[in-house]
């Protein structure tokens, strides 16, 4: 037979052999040879490719034969035996029944005959073309070779189902046979592979158990594997477990825990998520993550969002799944504004993992957020970052990379999470074994939970009704009749307690004498909290709902006399307890229950637990609180804090006048005189006619300054996205770039300063007016403020240009509450013009370092401002 190409795969004809360089099956038809396929000489089966030569010595060349034999020997044992055990697997399904080594040999090798017999009939298959003389059409005819090859395919077949029929008896009867026991060279082939499997098997559960620490390797679970193994006879039943350990043993490498696989060395672990549930995650709405693998790593553990954009059904339906998980709570928080990819979003606590079993026992099946994986990761105290930081994930928990870490920490900002129960308790978490008795404790331990939240809502529920009723009979805003207001509301106390732990940053809607009020009414709630401590703490611990938050809004609205004023209030509540916290420019602050130490312009006040204490709007507190917490929280803390505040109005005194010799001492004297921002101008010789300091004198500043204010960075240089990096680094908190400058893609641009950690801001010299491209870029709400100069930028010491007004005036009605920044000859003179037309921000150098007395100019600039704004 002529060589032919053939696609059979040798499963119709004779196997010649695999080409051994494209890896072609070649069968009898295409026959020996150079391939068809590539054109590499096909060996004949048997034939080797290696010679003595390759031998250099005689040792190697025994160990060659001898493994040789043993693969023989095993190929036998295998051709021979293994067809007495059903083994099905997933291989099965793509491979035809000829092939399949499993079914009955004798008739399979007869059907293969018949298949063969067809396959060279049709290779010599003739088609006629036959003349019908009635149609006078040609139709075309198999001669009778192609019709027995028909006949022996029709017989293959028959065969076959015959095989097929004849294992199934064989497998039935075979169940109590025992096929190997009175063959001794199998039994001995048989006990060398038990031998070893049971050798491997001891050590690598020792080596686990090292690992994890287990001492009983009862423990181990064993799980089904993707392939199914049956046995039939008793002596296969052995045979059957020891594979089972083996099985196992790779299962386990797949079910990965591995504690040095996944130790972040020397950094913060960051895991990769798909959309939505990524951003459920950070927004506190999915506490718990499945993984099939899982990991001893504990604490934060930054989370990134990953590339694939999730589908808008998908969205909704998690939502969906969401909602109804949380019982569709009343307070349940608007779910993600935006799900956005290939970015960080924030960080969560990983407490540590539990297991499937464990987790099917702890949750109740409806309230189980997590399907079919091994490991259950446990998330608290969720935290997201205000801009998203573009970067690509990676496998497992990862490394996050430190100048990522340096820039996130800058703007993580605080999720509320006590809306919704926690199911897990952290305590219950990690535990390698669990026990009986442990399972039952945490079983109580939930009941008890439940219990005690269906308690608390009741409870709520009901004082929320007295409150009401408080409420409902006032009729006048007289001082005395909101005195007896407070009154009323003092005694609703059996819940109020809870938030006594918690601090209270309330910003825009008190003023000063009302803060204090309130100040004195939560004293008072202290007094009583210090007489029933221990009571409280567990009610607290208990409740997983944000504390007494109508009660503080309602006694609010009741101070103000005005509910609607509590539309523009925000109050955040701020769970204290071991924290370290640093604050800056609060509008009032009213701290509870806490010890904490407060440095105020190096001044330390100690706030002792069961006082009140109030922070006024343009206060600069700097400090730390004594706790054994880890730097890291401070961080958090600090960032947190920092994020919720509003800017009112800053003082921004521009340091371009002081004396550069004692550049931090003056720095110093005017964070004293308590100033909001330091303005830096920073120059190049080219954008404007000066040169000033870059960012190594602004990082020696900052170091000193020890982040004790906000640096707010004037760039008057032609290149601005050159520097954003070391500027960032250097300390900045805001970089403003000139509009005027070479600044490319303004997005882009925006967004790098925002991925550096600083807010972005745009400044305009005087000659360029506000047109429709700018109002463009502004309403896409790129910078966070604007900076309106109002003398033509390079040196300090100029005159205030007052026509530059109408800009701010035009800037300030479209966009109420963007920060506005002025700057150019501002002094006592003409501050209150700038307010009137806008801005907020005032930047003064001449008007306050060369002033008669810096101090008053500071507070006569603030109060002016506090007039006209009303804060
Ligand atoms: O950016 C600049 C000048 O280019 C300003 O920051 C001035 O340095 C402000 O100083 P005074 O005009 O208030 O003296």
């Amino acid at each position: 037979m002529s060589r032919k190409q053939c696609l059979c795969e040798a499963q119709i004809h004779k196997l010649i052999n695999n080409c051994i360089s494209c890896g072609r099956i070649v069968c009898s038809v295409e026959g020996e040879g150079p391939c068809l396929f590539c054109g590499n000489q096909i060996m004949k089966k048997g034939e080797l490719l290696i010679d003595d030569s390759q031998f250099p010595d005689m040792e190697s060349k025994t160990a060659y034969s001898k493994a040789l034999m043993h693969k023989d020997k095993l190929l036998d044992f295998h051709r021979r035996d293994v067809h007495q055990s059903n083994i099905i697997d997933d291989q099965a399904d793509y491979y035809q029944i000829v092939d399949d080594v499993w079914q009955n040999e004798d008739i399979r090798s007869q059907a293969v005959i018949k298949l063969i017999q067809q396959a060279d009939a049709e290779q010599t298959n003739t088609v006629k073309q036959v003349l019908d003389l009635q149609t006078m059409q040609f139709r075309l005819e198999k001669e009778t070779n192609a019709k027995q090859a028909d006949e022996f395919r029709d017989e293959a077949k028959q065969l076959l189902k015959e095989a097929e029929l004849a294992d199934k008896k064989k497998n039935q009867n075979n169940s109590k046979t025992s096929h190997l026991a009175d063959n001794q060279e199998y039994q001995k082939l048989y006990n060398e592979i038990i031998t070893n499997l049971n050798n491997e098997t001891k050590k690598e559960s020792k080596k686990q158990n090292n690992k994890n620490n287990k001492n009983n390797q009862n423990t181990q679970q064993f799980k089904p594997t993707s392939c199914r193994v049956q046995f039939t006879d008793e002596y296969f039943q052995d045979f059957q477990k020891e594979l089972l350990k083996v099985v196992n043993q790779e299962q386990q490498q797949e079910d990965i825990f591995d504690e040095s696989f996944f130790k972040v060395e020397d950094g913060i672990g960051c895991l990769s998520m798909h959309q939505p549930w990524a951003q459920l995650v950070v927004e506190g709405f999915k506490r718990i993550e499945g993984r099939m693998w899982g990991t001893n790593y504990k604490g934060p553990l930054w989370i990134h969002a990953g590339a694939k954009q999730p589908e808008t059904e998908l969205i909704s339906a998690i939502e969906h799944q969401y909602s109804q998980l949380y019982n569709n709570l009343d307070n349940i928080p608007q779910f993600p504004a935006r799900y956005p990819t290939g970015v960080l979003i924030g960080v969560v606590d990983m407490v540590g993992y539990v297991r499937a079993a464990e987790y099917n026992k702890m949750v109740p099946k409806e309230k189980q957020e997590e399907g079919d994986t091994e490991f259950k990761f446990v998330f608290r105290n969720p935290r997201k970052l205000l801009i998203p930081i573009q970067m690509r994930g990676s496998n497992n928990i990862f490394k996050l990379d430190d100048d990522i870490l340096k820039i996130a920490i800058k703007q993580l900002e605080k999720v509320p999470v006590k809306w919704g129960p926690y199911l897990i308790d952290p305590k219950d978490v990690a535990k390698e074994a669990i026990g009986e008795k442990q399972v039952d404790d945490t079983m109580s331990k939930i009941q008890e939970q439940f219990v005690i939240n269906n308690i608390n809502e009741i409870q709520e529920k009901s004082i929320n009704e007295q409150q009401q009723k408080v409420e409902n009979s006032i009729v006048t805003d007289q001082p005395q009749q909101q005195e007896k207001r407070y009154q009323q509301v003092q005694s609703i106390d059996s819940q109020f307690e809870k938030q006594l732990e918690w601090g209270i940053l309330i910003k825009n809607v008190l003023k000063r004498d009302q803060l204090v009020r309130m100040a004195n009414f939560l004293s008072t709630k202290i007094k009583k909290q210090n007489n029933q401590k221990g009571a409280l703490k567990l009610s607290f611990m208990a409740k997983n709902q944000l504390p007494c938050h109508d009660i503080i809004t309602n006694t609010i609205s009741n101070i103000t006399g005005n509910e609607n004023q509590y539309d523009n209030c925000t109050i955040h509540f701020l769970k204290l307890a071991d924290k370290k916290i640093c604050i800056q420019n609060a509008t009032a602050l009213i701290l509870i229950g806490q010890s904490m130490e407060f440095m105020n312009n190096n001044q330390q006040i100690l706030l002792q637990q069961g006082k009140v204490f109030l922070v006024e709007e343009g206060y600069t507190l700097n400090g730390q609180f004594s706790s054994d917490q880890q730097e890291e929280n401070l961080r958090l803390c600090i960032q947190n804090l920092v994020d919720i505040i509003i800017i009112m109005i800053k003082i921004a005194p521009s340091i371009l006048t002081c004396d550069f010799s004692i550049f931090y001492e003056e720095c110093d004297k005017l964070l004293k005189m308590g100033v909001d921002w330091l303005h830096l101008d920073v120059m190049d010789g080219h954008f404007v006619p000066n040169l000033t300091f870059g960012p190594p004198i602004i990082k020696c500043l900052t170091n000193r300054l020890q982040n004790r204010t906000f640096i707010d960075l004037h760039c008057m240089i032609q290149e601005p996205r050159k520097w954003i990096k070391d500027l960032s680094n250097a300390g900045g908190h805001q970089m403003t770039v000139h509009y005027e400058s070479d600044i490319g893609n303004i997005e882009e641009l925006s967004q790098m300063i925002k991925n550096a950690g600083m807010r972005p801001a745009l400044a305009l010299k005087p000659k360029t007016l506000i047109d429709h491209t700018l109002i463009e870029i502004f309403d896409k709400q790129l910078f966070d403020m604007i900076l309106i100069m109002t003398v033509e930028p390079g040196f300090g010491g100029q005159k205030f240009m007052a026509d530059m007004l109408p800009k701010v005036t035009q800037l300030r009605q479209r966009y109420p509450k963007i920060d506005i920044q002025v700057d150019g000859g501002v002094n006592c003179d003409n501050v209150i013009s700038c307010y009137e037309a806008g801005a907020n921000v005032i930047v003064s150098g001449s008007g306050i370092v060369n002033a008669k007395d810096p101090q008053q100019s500071i507070n006569y600039m603030k109060e002016c401002g506090c007039q006209h704004f009303k804060c």
